[in-house]
């Protein structure tokens, strides 16, 4: 806070007129959404969280609304201790009792007030984010209410987005109040920012297809199917991957699954590859992104074919029983993915927490770090996009950029979800997409596609929810070119 303050100051912006309009966004939001509350109870923090809250009581009374204050510190004579605040008096309740400055755990009247204020049932609009939610990684400190509204200023903080915190929020509206992205970006996060997966994010590398276009210009993905027992999920990936956009998907399967295969690909083609076969079918250089892990089976083999694939050059989604062969060997392949790649990362790796703590024991287990974090020191470490997967999902590079999606719903917890992920990465990388924005559209699709098909989802049906997608993102793109 205190170096935005500084580069506030320093862009000629002064402290009193950021929190002057910082309260000002939060008492119009309620004024907008809540035309109807004209009892606010108002809760002052000692810093500038508080000081934004006075600001919002200042124009509510403006608009003859009433706002009594209740507050921590003694900063001005009007306002009452917290212990006297009775929620069942008031139409609205307004949290400015702490945001970015929150450093120690939320306990005695503070915990008490705020749990008093959901209580009472009554409307919670949060300045900047729930008090007891950590802005830097969404954890709760001590105690947290779940609010209605959250007005935050310039741009989503990692705590609107991780969880638990993200279910606190309520709706997010971010205000602009006149303070830059840079500034903002050095204050919170002064080397590496974290971004809200947004389609702001990856929309100018969501080309869709040109009318001189032909299937090869759109990428060859091919998708490792495992044995004759254990072809599914490989289909799954296939499928996805079809929809998803690459111009042409083939599945490479052992001899002992191409018959189980054949009987159900249609537009997706189907390739024999046995151990010896891989080089060989590798001197067609127009397959250039694959799928290797699910159903793959667990071993030597899923090893030696990924570090082939990524030997030669090629984009690979490492994904299930792909990540989990390298348990023991996770230098091997971080070594790989950085011998293959220039300016790009070759490797994509979507593990999902399990998987996870396999390749990375150590910062699993490391309880100070983050989501975020965990996720960027592992992409620095393995020189390739993570993909943490959850309902938070992370997106990480190694030149530390992060995204944490929002998209999807809980009926994604449902067997072969992380199947259809992986072939829609390998879609966006087979059109040669930046990698890391790759991962981040393959992720927002991926949420999206379960939002459209709402509840009763299984794996099957997210890939034919795709077009619509799709149409989401044309209809984006026209919007933003115009
Ligand atoms: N970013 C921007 O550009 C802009 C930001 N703005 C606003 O500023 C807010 C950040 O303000 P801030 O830095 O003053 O911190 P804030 O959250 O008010 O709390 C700090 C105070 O709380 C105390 N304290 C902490 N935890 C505690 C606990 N559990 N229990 C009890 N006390 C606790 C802490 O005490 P200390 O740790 O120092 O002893 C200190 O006194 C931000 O959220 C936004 O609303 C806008 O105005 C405009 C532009
Ligand atoms: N509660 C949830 N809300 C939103 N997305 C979820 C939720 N649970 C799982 N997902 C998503 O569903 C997918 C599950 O992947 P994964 O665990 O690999 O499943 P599988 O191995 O069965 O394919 C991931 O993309 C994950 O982010
Ligand atoms: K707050």
């Amino acid at each position: 806070m205190q170096r935005a303050d500084q580069n506030a100051l320093r862009e000629g912006i002064s402290l009193r007129s950021l929190v002057d309009e910082a309260g000002r966004a939060v008492a119009a939001e309620i004024s907008s959404r809540f035309p109807n509350a004209k009892r606010v109870a108002v809760l002052v923090g000692p810093g500038n969280n508080g000081r934004d809250a006075l600001v919002a009581a200042r124009y509510l009374r403006e608009e003859k609304r009433s706002a009594d204050l209740f507050g921590t510190a003694n900063r001005h004579d009007e306002i009452a201790p917290l212990q006297v605040f009775h929620g069942g008096k008031y139409d609205l309740v307004l949290d400015g009792l702490w945001g970015a400055g929150l450093s120690r755990d939320v306990e005695g009247d503070a915990e008490d007030v705020l749990r008093k204020a959901e209580d009472s049932g009554r409307p919670i609009v949060s300045i900047d984010i729930p008090s007891g939610v950590d802005g830097g990684n969404g954890q709760i400190r001590g105690y947290a209410p779940k609010v209605d509204l959250t007005v935050t200023f310039v741009r989503r903080k990692p705590g609107h987005c991780l969880l638990p915190g993200r279910d606190h929020c309520g709706t997010i509206v971010v205000a602009p109040i006149g303070l830059s992205e840079t500034a903002m970006k050095e204050a919170a996060e002064p080397f590496e920012p974290v971004f809200a997966n947004e389609p702001s994010l990856w929309l100018h590398h969501a080309a869709t297809p040109l009318t001189a276009h032909h299937k090869y210009d759109r990428g060859h993905a091919v998708v490792f199917s495992g044995g004759m027992s254990r072809t599914g999920a490989a289909r799954l990936a296939a499928l996805s991957a079809l929809r998803g956009g690459a111009g042409l998907v083939t599945v490479f399967s052992p001899a002992s699954a191409l018959l189980v295969n054949a009987q159900h690909l249609t537009g997706i083609m189907l390739k024999r590859c046995e151990d010896g076969d891989l080089d060989v079918l590798l001197e067609d250089k127009r397959l250039n992104a694959f799928v290797l892990g699910p159903g793959f089976g667990i071993g030597d083999r899923a090893k030696a074919m990924a570090l082939t694939v990524l030997k030669a050059g090629r984009r690979l989604v490492l994904d299930a029983d792909g990540l989990t062969s390298f348990r023991d060997h996770a230098s091997r392949l971080f070594e790989a993915a950085r011998q293959c790649s220039d300016s790009e990362p070759q490797l994509v790796l979507t593990p999902h927490d399990g998987e996870f703590a396999r390749l990375f024991p150590d910062l699993a287990g490391d309880l100070r770090l983050s989501k975020v974090d965990r996720a960027r020191h592992a992409s620095r470490r393995s020189n390739a996009i993570v993909v943490l997967k959850g309902a938070d999902t992370v997106i990480a590079a190694p030149d530390g950029r992060a995204a944490i999606n929002a998209t999807g719903t809980p009926w994604l917890a449902t067997a072969g979800t992380g199947d259809v992920l992986a072939g829609l990465v390998a879609a966006q990388l087979a059109q040669k997409r930046p990698s890391f924005e790759a991962a981040c559209l393959a992720v927002w699709m991926h949420g999206k596609a379960a939002e459209h098909f709402g509840p009763g989802l299984i794996s099957e049906d997210l890939p034919h929810c795709l077009p619509a997608v799709h149409r989401e993102i044309v209809s984006l793109a026209m919007d933003n070119a115009h």
